[in-house]
């Protein structure tokens, strides 16, 4: 059998639309698909452990019928069922995940090709481990950014104009809309990293972010050279910039060609530290929240998704 996690709410509706196309293609009766619809935040999660401890083996894969944070949320959900087989049919409006996997874009087209010639690939996921609670070990399968970036997400998450903004399928202005908000009020900060065992301190710290493969906010190119193969983590950092240059690197990153520009480095490392002196806004795989200070590594466990 094939478990389809969706979220109905993802792309501002897409999720539902694709679904519903899906459930009509005779490939969902012959396969025996079972759908099950996220609800409310965080479901994909509780829905993925459920699924996986109800069916177990009898689970040719799990197909994720949403954005990355559908996905990060079954990845995490799936945390101790490391040999479940994951696909994700893109229905988000970022589905960065699904450009770095190189996947068909049409739903029904891939969702042939997952069930009748899949490409199981490995992939080991990020990992954070918390400095205050080091049980929890949160997975992500794109990046995870301390700064700007999670600064501008919460921001359009908590506004009440990205709700009209979702209405007329505007989505992603509603980010630029934030972003242009947070932009000339945001205050750098002072930020201590220990890369692969070496301290690092960027006094005017305007964002960090770890990723997983070159691509971040919806086909913006953050790390160009990243390769999701490496086992290896990319770090971006971008230091002491002006706000007017930040706007000129927004349009080049598109191009990857931030990467020329002295206040941006990039590191590739196994292990990197965040020290913070106080609780500051992350976000994860699109997710934001308040973390204090934490360690990222790859999981070590190989995952198989549907990719290329
Ligand atoms: N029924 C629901 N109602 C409200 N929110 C939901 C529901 N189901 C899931 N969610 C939440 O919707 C959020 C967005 O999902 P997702 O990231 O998949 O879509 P997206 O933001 O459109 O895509 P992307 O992350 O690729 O830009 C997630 O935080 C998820 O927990």
């Amino acid at each position: 059998m094939y478990v389809l996690i969706v979220n109905p709410v993802a792309g501002e509706g897409r999720g539902m639309k694709v679904y519903q196309e899906l459930k009509q293609h005779s490939l969902y009766q012959q396969k025996n698909c079972r759908s099950f619809l996220t609800e409310y935040q965080g479901h994909g999660k509780a829905l993925a452990t459920q699924v996986a401890q109800m069916y177990g083996t009898q689970i040719k894969a799990i197909i994720v019928v949403g954005g990355d944070g559908t996905l990060n949320e079954v990845m995490n959900g799936l945390k101790t069922f490391p040999a479940m087989n994951v696909a994700i049919i893109p229905a988000g409006s970022g589905n960065d995940f699904a450009r770095a996997c190189k996947i068909e874009r049409k739903p029904v087209t891939l969702f042939k090709q997952i069930i009748n010639n899949p490409s199981w690939r490995s992939y080991r996921l990020g990992k954070i481990t918390k400095e205050t609670s080091r049980k929890q070990t949160p997975l992500f399968a794109n990046s995870i950014g301390i700064g700007f970036d999670a600064v501008v997400a919460k921001q359009a998450d908590e506004s009440k104009y990205k709700k009209y903004m979702n209405l007329l399928r505007l989505g992603m202005l509603s980010y630029l809309i934030a972003l242009f908000q947070v932009l000339f009020t945001y205050q750098t900060k002072k930020i201590q990293l220990v890369i692969d065992g070496k301290p690092l301190v960027f006094q005017h710290t305007f964002m960090v972010t770890v990723t997983n493969h070159p691509f971040f906010g919806g086909g913006m190119k953050i790390v160009p050279h990243a390769k999701m193969d490496s086992g290896r983590l990319y770090v971006l950092i971008i230091d002491h910039i002006s706000k007017w240059k930040v706007l000129f690197l927004f349009f080049t990153v598109f191009f990857g060609k931030h990467t020329t520009f002295k206040e941006v480095y990039i590191y590739e490392a196994s292990e990197i530290k965040v020290i913070l002196n106080e609780e500051r806004s992350y976000q994860i795989d699109g997710q934001t929240g308040k973390i204090g200070s934490f360690t990222i590594t790859k999981d070590h466990l190989m995952r198989k998704i549907h990719r290329f």
